[in-house]
């Protein structure tokens, strides 16, 4: 199951959900790093499951124990290892899946692609879960471009149909987006987030999901990184994020909206800032022919509504191949946006430090 991205910077994650650990190998991380660790768990915990009443109850710490390449929580240039063991597995919750697949879920298609031995308890390999060690690896890669500059920060767009205050694309700021993005409803507007409580909960006893999108914004990145054609910044970015489980769209600037407008207002005029080039507005989404153009990158990824609902829908007996109802159990999140920011985050500091490794000889 392919499990590894990356070039200067490589990542692989391994494990599956109701097994005894997961985790991950990082390969290419500069020596001499100073990993805070408080930090790192901190970036963890935004993630974790069990956190709070919107979320799946599975509870699980997600400390990750360092295997190799971390002396004194300084990065010794060696490949990074290290483990989260699974501690709260209910694996009988999934014993009707195996011959009824969940309508949305792998079930199905890893069974057919896989086999019958394929453990999908949880989600196996496919779960979100995995998104834990992508931490990991992410929150140390955010730490790196930090200590250059580079700042990547996210914020719930929309959840349901319920829209955050708009962001400037142009100038974002990033200290609101930085303060929010760790709240259990990562958005701007206050209001706006008691909204989505109430939907959330709603959804939770109504047994039902909703999706999202969440935005990201990186600041303080160099011009001229990237590549065109099919190895550029978007590209990379979209390639990584379809690797965490529900997404389903990925966008850039202003998007699919943008598209439907006018190149009279589209277009980014360029302007001088002192003696540096920048744009008026950011439309591009700071990146032109997949190459950095200085002004902060911006990109949206949409996220399904969670594939495990408590109502009960219509399946199949895969042994009877027969139509039937299935009723599915299971400790599920009504909505998986909310915990995917920290997630996108991640794997877009990932790319980022990936695309700067190409250029920046002091991460060889
Ligand atoms: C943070 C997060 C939590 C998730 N939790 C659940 C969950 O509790 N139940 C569920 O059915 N899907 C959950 N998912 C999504 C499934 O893992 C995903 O839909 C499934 O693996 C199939 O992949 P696909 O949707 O990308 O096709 C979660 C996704 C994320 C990002
Ligand atoms: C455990 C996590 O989320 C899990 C992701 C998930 C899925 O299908 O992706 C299904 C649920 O698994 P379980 O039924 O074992 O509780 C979630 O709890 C996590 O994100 O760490």
């Amino acid at each position: 199951m392919s499990s590894s991205f990356g070039k200067t910077i490589t990542v692989s994650t391994f494990g599956a959900s109701h097994g005894y650990a997961i985790g991950g190998i990082v390969d290419g991380l500069p020596c001499g790093f100073h990993v805070d660790i408080d930090e790192l768990r901190a970036f963890m915990r935004r993630r974790a499951p069990g956190q709070n009443q919107l979320q799946t109850q599975r509870r699980e710490a997600d400390i990750p124990e360092f295997l190799a390449g971390l002396v004194d929580d300084m990065t010794s240039g060696s490949p990074l290892a290290f483990m989260i063991r699974n501690t709260s597995q209910h694996s009988s919750d999934y014993n009707n899946l195996r011959d009824i697949p969940r309508p949305s879920h792998a079930d199905y298609t890893a069974r057919v692609r896989y086999g019958d031995m394929v453990d999908m308890r949880g989600g196996g390999h496919f779960s979100a879960r995995i998104t834990a060690p992508l931490c990991v690896a992410g929150g140390i890669a955010l730490q790196i471009l930090r200590s250059k500059g580079i700042h990547v920060h996210a914020h719930l767009k929309q959840v349901g149909t319920i829209q955050d205050a708009p962001i400037n694309l142009a100038n974002p700021d990033m200290d609101t987006i930085k303060a929010v993005s760790s709240e259990p409803i990562a958005m701007v507007d206050a209001a706006k987030r008691k909204e989505v409580e109430d939907l959330v909960y709603k959804l939770k006893s109504d047994g039902d999901s909703t999706g999202g999108i969440v935005e990201v914004f990186a600041t303080g990145l160099p011009v001229g990184i990237g590549n065109p054609n099919f190895d550029g910044i978007e590209n990379r970015l979209a390639r990584t994020a379809f690797g965490v489980p529900a997404i389903k769209g990925v966008s850039f600037g202003s998007g699919f909206e943008g598209c439907s407008s006018l190149g009279s207002l589209q277009n980014d005029a360029f302007t001088m800032d002192g003696d540096v080039v920048k744009t008026t507005t950011n439309n591009s989404g700071g990146i032109q022919g997949g190459i950095t153009n200085g002004m902060p990158l911006v990109m949206q990824v949409g996220i399904k509504p969670t594939a495990s609902i408590y109502t009960e829908q219509n399946s199949v007996s895969l042994s009877a191949k027969e139509p039937t109802k299935l009723v599915i159990k299971g400790r599920h999140d009504p909505c998986v946006a909310l915990r995917a920011v920290s997630i996108i985050e991640a794997v877009t500091a990932l790319v980022l430090l990936d695309f700067l490794g190409e250029v920046d000889h002091e991460l060889r």
